[in-house]
Parts: structure tokens; C-alpha cells; sequence
């Protein structure tokens, strides 16, 4: 029998994570054409709206992770996460700074609330996501959130991008992402040292890098189905 592969030295398995980027969704086409001022109001409506349902699950998937992990310095590094998104009291959080960028887009917060512009294949790709989060062992769920270590770099620009192009989107609009940049480079450090100091043997850094690659999977997925859905609107008028 062969004896299990050595685990790969630190550097080696962050460098395997790292290399993953060139999957993240920053290169995808309908984010290529964003931020080079390409889209129309519509567009931009149907992916603020298909996004919501990403940005609404986002506390699920990590009450998952905390409700499967053992471990409680764990569970009190990953809550904030909870609250960030849902905030300490109604009205505030990320999940009411995504609705007001949402109405900036020309959006009612009822027509996003209700999810009724929501297409199968993105409430399908979050959902797995979600259900990821709760049925794999919870290093395994938290590594697959490392896209938020290539997220920092993407938000900046996209401020600037959407600034820049599209006029009728104010800085006070984008409340969600300047307000998330900090937060998210931050997060993607300390999720990456939690992966690092957590995945020691080969086995679980194997795991560790799939779970990443299922994580760019599910977002490019969410994007080819925002993409496909923008233009058939388009040909329908
Ligand atoms: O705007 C973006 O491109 C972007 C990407 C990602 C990501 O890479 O998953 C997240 C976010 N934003 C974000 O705002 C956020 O709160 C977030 C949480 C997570 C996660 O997997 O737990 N990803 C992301």
C-alpha cells in the first residue's frame, strides 16, 4: 500500500490556493463589460437583483459553518460575519446597503425582497453553496469563502469603474462595496491563516483547494446565468 502524500509545505499549498484566482469571476465576461461601462440600466438592475439572493444567503452559509465547527475561537471569529451582513439592528448592515444600491439602480425594494427577478440557475448555484456550507466538515466550507482574498482588489475597481462610467450612480450608492474593502481584505488574511493552521494534512489541503474551486465555480456560474438572462431580455425587447 502506498503511505498517504506528505502534506505540501505551507508556502506550496497558499500558492495552489492563490493560483485558483485566475477562475475568480473578476475575469468574467459580464464583469468585464461592467466595469468597462458597457451595461445598460437593465443589466445592472438584473444583476443587483441576482446578486441580493447571493448577499441574502451569505448569513445562512455562515451560521452553517459555526453550527458544524467544534471549535468555539472558531465560532467567535466567524460571527461578525453574521452581523455585518444582517447588521446589529433592522435597518442597518450590508444586506440594507445592498437594498439602497439596488433602489440607486432604479430598483423598488419590494420587486428585490421578493426575488422575483431571481433566475433558476443563480438561486441554483447560491443554493449549492449554501448546502456546501452545511453538509461539509467546517474547514472545508470556510475555505471554500477564500475567493474573498482576490475580492478586495475587485470591489476597488469596481467602485472606480462604476463611478467613472456610469453617471447617474453616486459614491453614497456604492455604500455596500467602499464600506466591504477593508472588511473583506481583512477577512480573506484571517480566513486564509484560519485554512493554513486548520488543513494540515495532505488530504485536507486537497480538499481546502477544491473547495475553493467549487466556491469560483458557483460564482461564474452565478454570472454566466446573469449574463444569458441580460441578453435574452435584450432580444425579447
Ligand atoms: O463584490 C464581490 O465581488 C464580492 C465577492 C465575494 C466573493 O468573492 O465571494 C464576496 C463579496 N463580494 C462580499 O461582499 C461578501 O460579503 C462575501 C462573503 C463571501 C463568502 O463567501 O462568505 N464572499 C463574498
Amino acid at each position: 500500500m502506498t503511505p498517504p502524500a506528505s502534506p505540501r509545505p505551507e508556502e506550496e499549498f497558499v500558492a495552489a490556493l492563490r493560483a485558483l484566482s485566475s477562475r475568480y469571476w473578476g475575469s468574467h465576461p459580464f464583469h468585464r463589460r461592467m466595469h468597462a461601462g458597457l451595461l445598460g440600466k437593465h443589466e445592472l438592475r438584473l444583476w443587483a437583483t441576482n446578486r441580493w439572493y447571493y448577499q441574502c444567503m451569505l448569513p445562512q452559509k455562515d451560521a452553517a459553518i459555526i453550527s458544524n465547527c467544534p471549535i468555539p475561537e472558531v465560532r467567535r471569529q466567524w460571527l461578525p460575519r453574521i452581523v455585518y451582513h444582517d447588521g446589529a439592528a433592522a435597518g442597518e448592515g450590508g444586506s440594507e446597503r445592498w437594498l439602497r444600491l439596488c433602489e440607486a439602480v432604479g430598483l423598488a425594494r419590494q420587486e428585490v425582497l421578493d426575488q422575483r427577478h431571481v433566475v433558476p440557475a443563480v438561486r441554483f448555484a447560491v443554493d449549492a453553496y449554501v448546502s456546501f456550507a452545511r453538509t461539509r466538515p467546517w474547514w472545508e466550507a470556510v475555505a471554500s469563502g477564500l475567493t474573498e482574498m482576490f475580492s478586495g482588489h475587485l470591489m476597488r475597481a469596481r467602485v472606480t469603474d462604476l463611478l467613472a462610467h456610469y453617471p447617474w450612480i453616486s459614491r453614497e450608492d456604492l455604500a455596500y462595496f467602499t464600506t466591504r474593502v477593508d472588511a473583506v481584505s481583512a477577512g480573506g488574511r484571517e480566513t486564509l491563516d484560519l485554512v493554513v493552521c486548520h488543513c494540515v494534512t495532505r488530504e485536507q489541503q486537497d480538499r481546502a483547494i477544491e473547495a475553493l474551486s467549487f466556491k469560483c465555480d458557483v460564482l461564474w456560474s452565478m454570472l454566466d446565468a446573469i449574463d444569458r438572462a441580460s441578453a435574452e431580455s435584450a432580444g425579447g425587447g
